[in-house]
């Protein structure tokens, strides 16, 4: 506990940062024991009241310490009336020798009030402060809305109280793989136990002054038609019974009748006016349009104009920006904005990963414009299916849209990481600096990865492939951070329950990382030794071995676990294969040199496909499977490629679609990459999706995969293995 308070101490800072906070110069006062509570009754079924009481437990009617508590209008905040800014979710905070003044200009502002002074209290003495603030962007936080495992109850409960503490105000459930929110069971009522948890979540919502949105993605299978319409305001009626106050309908990443934007415009004008406006204490609704960025629109179709005129006003319209996975800039709002008659609903696809599994996404978050918090009415993120590890992004998310051009990505970042772990901090932001980048995938979207030790990665490389020297600053720079990674690596994984949660998400990567360090050192004792015979041997066996380690994924993790995979890894490999070069030219050996091997190289011209990583333990063989709805263009293929022709056993394929779906696709192998023959696909069990072809005994060196269909086919791509014959 001392530890923490010596770190707040030393940089303290509110987050998120107030529009306005002064503070009396070294004057402050001892935290008040007792004090004499002055409420507005405004506040009677709010919860700013119960937080407040649970920092404050000490009431005492003759207590000489008042605490004047409020909303605009109630008596006991008259005086201050004009300090409140004028600005929903806004409050007026004063501390003075003898008195607190809390006075918001609605209830959630003043829960805000209250939530500053929580971390004004975590300081020893309360410094005689004034802060007059409000949130930039009127709606923020988060929407659970990936691919992958959903986040567990716990990790929501987590969540919700993160969100009450970083003042973000929407939650919107809304993850892919829910039956009951997609399809096939969007119209069914959740079943009891599931019922009872989403109730706990919307009470815990409420607690931390966050709307719940739930959402409902029908537009796979739904009719357009009075039935379907009436079992959708049914569900969202048993909704509200769980207590949900805030709606939205999901028409992404779906195909055929349910993408027609009149139809949409239809249905959603027809809940706002039956469903939402009926019930008066219901949020604004929400809608993600099946074009919901602009790679994927042809304004000239309508689909986006066709909304931005027929939506009722109030109706929220969603948008990822410029691409699926993309940072929001002042042209990207002045693209949407005008096509949709109102702000932008901003969904952002950070730090989402279901697209690059392998990957934590653990850096900065930087890119988003300063300057557009009057361009969008909402900034939810899409975040990972690690809940815990998706806080560090988060958390100054929260920062952004509550004080948008005094935001500071680094500053922000460095306290996220104290804020999730403060007694390992230095250990969680090394780990953090090296695990940020995405790598190569199909949005083409990439982080900044250990950036401030890449001018000394860059100085080392260079001079070693260039001159074959070492420069030895940059060595000890490296060598340093290598002895730092592996310490940090190893105390994160000992850091037993001061964030228990954040260490089992992570753990396969801190493995991994670990690796990483020893790797690093390695090849860095390897670089000595070129010259010298016998004494290079060892090194590039254990550097082997390291590397075998690395690959061998994690059984949770079938895709793999990446770490350091931006800027160490291909230092490393570089180094590793310069070096053993220079050892088998100067002796006349033959080591091998190619640091990262596989008998597996895939090409394709399907953007989503084309970056996949592929794997082999022992006679398996896969291309990692992918989250996403592929778009599978007519005539795109995809080609598996081995270093030598090899003797097949099983081949299997999971498009995620039926029997007729793979009637669009052709299967080929060759063995000599010019004359092709068809191997025919049958499906593995009866209704399943999963196939097999007839391959068994086939020498291939290669195996070809064509949409022949004549037109684009969204599918999956949730297999693809095959075996060779001992
Ligand atoms: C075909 C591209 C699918 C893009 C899917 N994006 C995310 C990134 O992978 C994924 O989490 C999914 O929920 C989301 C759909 C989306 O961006 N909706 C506005």
């Amino acid at each position: 506990l001392l530890a923490t308070a010596t770190i707040h101490a030393q940089e303290f800072r509110l987050q998120p940062t107030p529009q306005n906070y002064t503070v009396q110069q070294d004057d402050s006062i001892s935290i008040p024991r007792q004090y004499r509570l002055m409420a507005g009754n405004s506040l009677n079924n709010g919860t700013a009241l119960p937080l407040l009481r649970s920092l404050m437990p000490e009431e005492a009617p003759d207590a000489a310490f008042r605490i004047y508590i409020g909303t605009k209008g109630d008596k006991v905040v008259s005086s201050y009336r004009k300090r409140i800014p004028q600005k929903s979710e806004g409050y007026f905070l004063k501390i003075e020798k003898d008195r607190i003044i809390i006075a918001g200009a609605d209830e959630r502002g003043t829960y805000y009030g209250v939530q500053t002074l929580a971390q004004l209290l975590t300081l020893d003495k309360l410094p005689l402060a004034e802060v007059a603030d409000y949130p930039d962007v009127p709606y923020r936080g988060v929407v659970e809305g990936f691919y992958g495992t959903p986040w567990s109850q716990e990790d929501r409960i987590r969540q919700l109280d993160f969100y009450g503490r970083n003042k973000m105000n929407v939650y919107l459930y809304g993850p892919k793989d829910d039956p009951y929110h997609s399809t096939p069971h969007w119209r069914k009522p959740y079943p009891a136990q599931e019922a009872e948890r989403l109730k706990q979540l919307v009470d815990r919502a409420r607690d931390n002054n966050v709307i719940f949105y739930w959402a409902i993605h029908p537009g796979q299978d739904i009719r357009w038609n009075e039935e379907d319409r009436e079992l959708l305001l049914q569900k969202f009626e048993s909704m509200y019974q769980l207590g949900v106050r805030g709606f939205a309908v999901f028409f992404d990443d779906i195909s055929g009748e349910g993408t027609k934007a009149d139809k949409q415009a239809e249905l959603l004008n027809y809940i706002d006016n039956h469903f939402v406006q009926v019930k008066k204490d219901v949020a604004p609704l929400v809608m993600c349009p099946t074009e919901y960025n602009k790679s994927w629109t042809k304004v000239e179709g309508g689909y986006l104009t066709t909304l931005g005129e027929k939506l009722n006003k109030d109706i929220q319209i969603m948008w990822t920006g410029n691409r699926v996975i993309a940072t929001i800039d002042r042209p990207t709002l002045d693209f949407i904005n005008p096509l949709i008659k109102r702000k932008a609903y901003i969904w952002w696809n950070f730090p989402v990963s279901d697209y690059v599994r392998d990957h934590l996404l653990m850096g900065p978050v930087y890119g988003n414009g300063l300057d557009i918090e009057d361009g969008m009415s909402a900034f939810v993120s899409n975040p990972m299916e690690h809940a815990e590890a998706s806080k560090i992004s988060l958390y100054s998310v929260a920062d952004y849209t509550w004080n948008m051009e005094k935001f500071d990505s680094d500053t922000s970042w460095r306290h996220a990481i104290k804020d999730l772990m403060p007694l390992h901090a230095e250990y969680l932001e090394t780990f953090a600096a090296h695990n940020s980048d995405l790598g190569k995938n199909g949005h083409g979207f990439r982080r900044e990865e250990s950036i401030r030790l890449q001018p000394a990665l860059s100085a080392l490389l260079k001079s070693y492939l260039e001159k074959g020297e070492i420069d030895e600053t940059a060595y000890n720079q490296v060598d340093e951070e290598c002895r730092k990674i592996i310490l940090s690596a190893d105390m994160l994984l000992a850091s037993g329950n001061e964030n228990r949660p954040l260490i089992d998400e992570i753990r396969p990567w801190l493995t991994q990382f670990k690796l990483v360090g020893e790797y690093g050192k390695t090849v860095l004792e390897m670089m000595r030794l070129p010259q010298q015979e016998e004494a290079f041997l060892p090194g590039h066996a254990h550097a082997q071995a390291l590397q075998t380690l690395m690959t061998d994924n994690d059984a949770r993790y079938p895709q793999g676990v990446k770490s350091g995979s931006g800027q160490l890894m291909p230092t490393f490999d570089a180094l590793f294969e310069a070096s053993t070069k220079q050892y088998n030219q100067r002796f006349h050996t033959a080591l091998n040199a190619r640091a990262v091997y596989s008998p597996y190289t895939l090409e394709s011209n399907v953007q989503q496909l084309a970056l996949l990583p592929t794997q082999q333990k022992g006679k398996e063989g896969s291309i990692a499977p992918s989250n996403e709805v592929i778009l599978w263009q007519a005539g795109g293929s995809l080609t598996l490629s081995m270093d030598r022709p090899r003797v097949l056993a099983t081949l299997r394929i999971d498009l995620g679609t039926k029997e007729e779906g793979y009637t669009h696709f052709r299967l080929e192998t060759s063995l000599d990459g010019k004359t092709w023959r068809n191997a025919n696909l049958q499906s593995v069990w009866k209704g399943y999706t999963m196939q097999k072809a007839d391959v068994k005994g086939q020498k291939v060196l290669k195996i070809r995969l064509t949409n022949t269909s004549g037109s684009e086919q969204k599918v999956y791509f949730k297999a693809f293995r095959l075996t060779e014959q001992e």
